[in-house]
């Protein structure tokens, strides 16, 4: 069984056996083969787990259930599976051979091809595809490892999103060149050239702005990516007809002056996954604490990718795997990592990623390739952490806008949940008074293809009927009427401070990231004098421009300069009556100030700019007329 300590540094050229004792891959791996597994019985996932048996009485824990099943255990193993499927969001990985009633593991070849037909048969029922990962021998037979994906038709695909992070130099457009491209880099610069976006990141050699790039998988998990022979473009379309899944990566700015850019990557578009990028020679600089921070303040599951071992001596690429896993497993991150070495150590870490906890590091070369097929398998079997479900009313967040020639005001975004169809008309806002208007969807592209649908978990462009462009700000949404939005000025949110240079006290303004939202907002009060790094504390919150659509428990960041803080909303305080209480308070703030005299007067480092007396200003128009226009 793989696992960090098994690792042959003659075997890996590179790759070093690691100092300290890691945890095994094996610890996570279905067929419980480390005696020592601890966890065995919450991160077990083979197609007999008994933990899913609330759906049905009977036990289809025997490793024989699948070889020959009574009607009534057949239908059991049809819904035990679907539910992993939805659950999976589409898609689940199905050991066969393996059961969790404590007897040997593995089949003998006929119950193994009796099994596999079963199987077949369910796979048939709920019109899944199903592709062989790996079979290994056991004590009393074969094992098999299989992934099913649900057949999803040409206009279809599972989308996974994957937000790229790292310090600057780290790899990280050549990766994505290199991934989406299918040609290796020359260590100049070579692969990345295909993906900058604007001059300047021509010239530089720096990402500035969100890019996005995507990565096709067929049925069978091969990469459909094709570039143009001409011009070495991507044709898009192409890529997600031939695809069964897309993986669409963010690709986020490394460097600290587009920090405001990733993060707002970060919030705004949603990944299901963020993948840390580590130049193995430069190790853990800059940026890359701070990123990894941001994944894990907006609980991101996080894997790590270790970059250019072709050119890293061994003692330093050694050293620089330690400081990641110390890093890694210190009390602020918690994460176990696991480091991947194998098809088997993949199939381990992709199938208990989604526990947060896994943390995979890939050790690779974008100039010889060494170890991208495993990347490539691991993406492959990524799954979506967003379930949707059809019967919820739509939610759909707004990231950026466009003016289309022909086509007119275009919105790009993601959709939260429900299902938006063509011509459906949806409310969008809040407007700077917090009104939100009807408006109906022209048409509907996704990743550049025409669809008649989108739904939860999915990205997308709508192009708007009848509505100029520059009534249309990032952050706003499109919601179904059903849910009768209101738009809110203010706030109260638990929040960590990661870091500020002296202290945070009331009436202190800074940048808030929530979703696609953008604004700055001033703190009104708090339940603490004020703020140092690593406190906590609940904080109402007021924006300073327009009242925005939030929900409780959203993640937010709230930053300015090098300072930031994480948190969740709490309580939207939507109600008239909670708004004239918050603008009583500012005013009581405002006379408690005028009467110490000191009003005006800088306080515990809180940056005083011209906009913070916005918010000791009476409410703007607005403000006291919480909203809902449909
Ligand atoms: N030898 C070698 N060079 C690499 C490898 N990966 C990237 N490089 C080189 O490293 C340099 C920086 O790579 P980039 O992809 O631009 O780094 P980045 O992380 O995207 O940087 P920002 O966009 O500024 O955040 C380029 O010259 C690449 O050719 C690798 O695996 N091996």
């Amino acid at each position: 069984m793989a696992s960090l300590a098994a690792t042959d540094p003659a075997t890996c050229p590179g790759s070093l056996q690691p100092a300290e004792p890691v945890i095994p891959a094996c610890m996570f791996a279905p067929d419980r083969g480390c005696a020592e597994d601890p966890c065995a019985g919450d991160l077990y996932g083979d197609g007999e787990d008994t933990s899913t048996e609330s759906a049905d009485h009977l036990d289809l824990s025997n490793k024989l259930v699948l070889v020959s099943p009574t009607g009534e255990q057949y239908d059991s193993l049809l819904r035990h599976l679907r539910e992993r499927i939805d659950e999976g969001c589409g898609e689940t990985i199905y050991v066969v051979g393996l059961g969790s009633d404590g007897g040997d593991y593995g089949l003998n070849e006929k119950d193994m091809e009796a099994s596999v037909a079963t199987v077949r048969s369910l796979c048939d029922q709920i019109e899944a595809d199903i592709i062989l990962l790996r079979e290994r021998t056991e004590s009393a037979g074969k094992i098999r490892d299989y992934l099913i994906r649900r057949s999803v038709g040409e206009q279809d695909f599972l989308e996974v999103r994957v937000a790229v992070v790292g310090n600057v130099d780290a790899g990280k457009s050549t990766l994505l060149g290199v991934l989406t491209h299918g040609e290796l880099d020359n260590g100049r610069g070579f692969a990345r050239q295909k993906l900058f976006r604007h001059k300047h990141e021509m010239e530089s050699g720096r990402t500035s702005s969100v890019g996005n790039d995507i990565l096709g998988f067929d049925q069978e998990g091969q990469v459909v990516n094709k570039p143009d022979s001409h011009g070495g473009g991507l044709d898009w379309t192409k890529i997600c007809e031939k695809s069964s899944k897309v993986i669409t990566f963010i690709d986020l700015a490394g460097h600290e002056k587009y920090l405001k850019t990733t993060v707002f990557g970060m919030t705004g578009h949603l990944p299901d996954f963020c993948m840390l990028m580590v130049g193995s020679n430069a190790g853990i600089v800059g940026m890359t604490k701070e990123h990894l921070g941001l994944a894990l303040a907006l609980n991101v599951p996080v894997f790590v990718v270790v970059t250019k071992i072709d050119m890293c001596p061994a003692n330093i690429l050694q050293e620089t795997l330690k400081l990641l896993q110390r890093l890694l497993k210190s009390p602020g991150c918690r994460k176990i990592p696991v480091l991947v070495q194998n098809k088997d150590d993949v199939i381990v870490t992709a199938s208990n990623f989604s526990s947060e906890r896994v943390c995979p590091i890939f050790q690779i070369s974008n100039v010889t390739g060494e170890n991208m097929d495993l990347l490539k398998m691991f993406l492959n079997l990524l799954s979506s952490r967003t379930t949707f479900n059809n019967d919820e009313p739509a939610e759909f967040q707004i990231d950026d806008t466009y003016s289309v020639p022909g086509v007119g005001t275009v919105v790009s975004g993601t959709t939260l949940r429900g299902v938006i169809r063509l011509n459906d008309t949806l409310l969008l806002g809040p407007d700077p008074l917090g009104a939100f208007i009807p408006i109906a969807v022209k048409s509907i592209h996704r990743k550049r293809m025409p669809v008649r649908e989108v739904r939860g978990g999915q990205t997308a462009s709508f192009a708007l009927k009848k509505i100029k462009r520059s009534s249309i700000r990032k952050g706003m949404v499109m919601v179904s009427p059903k849910l009768t939005p209101q738009a809110t000025w203010e706030f109260e949110a638990e929040i960590l401070v990661l870091h500020h240079p002296t202290t945070i006290s009331p009436r202190y303004q800074a940048m808030v990231h929530c979703g696609s939202i953008r604004q700055t907002a001033t703190i009104l009060s708090m339940n603490k004098d004020c703020l140092r790094t690593g406190d906590k504390a609940s904080v109402h919150f007021r924006f300073i421009k327009t009242p925005e659509y939030l929900h409780c428990d959203h993640k937010l960041v709230f930053r300015e300069g090098r300072t930031k803080a994480v948190g969740t909303i709490t309580k939207v305080l939507s109600k008239l009556t909670d708004q004239i209480s918050c603008k009583n308070l500012i005013y009581c703030c405002v006379l408690r100030q005028l009467k110490s005299g000191s009003g005006g007067r800088r306080r515990g480092g809180q940056r005083h700019r011209g906009k913070s007396q916005n918010a000791a200003a009476p409410a703007p128009a607005g403000a006291t007329t919480t909203t809902s226009t449909s």
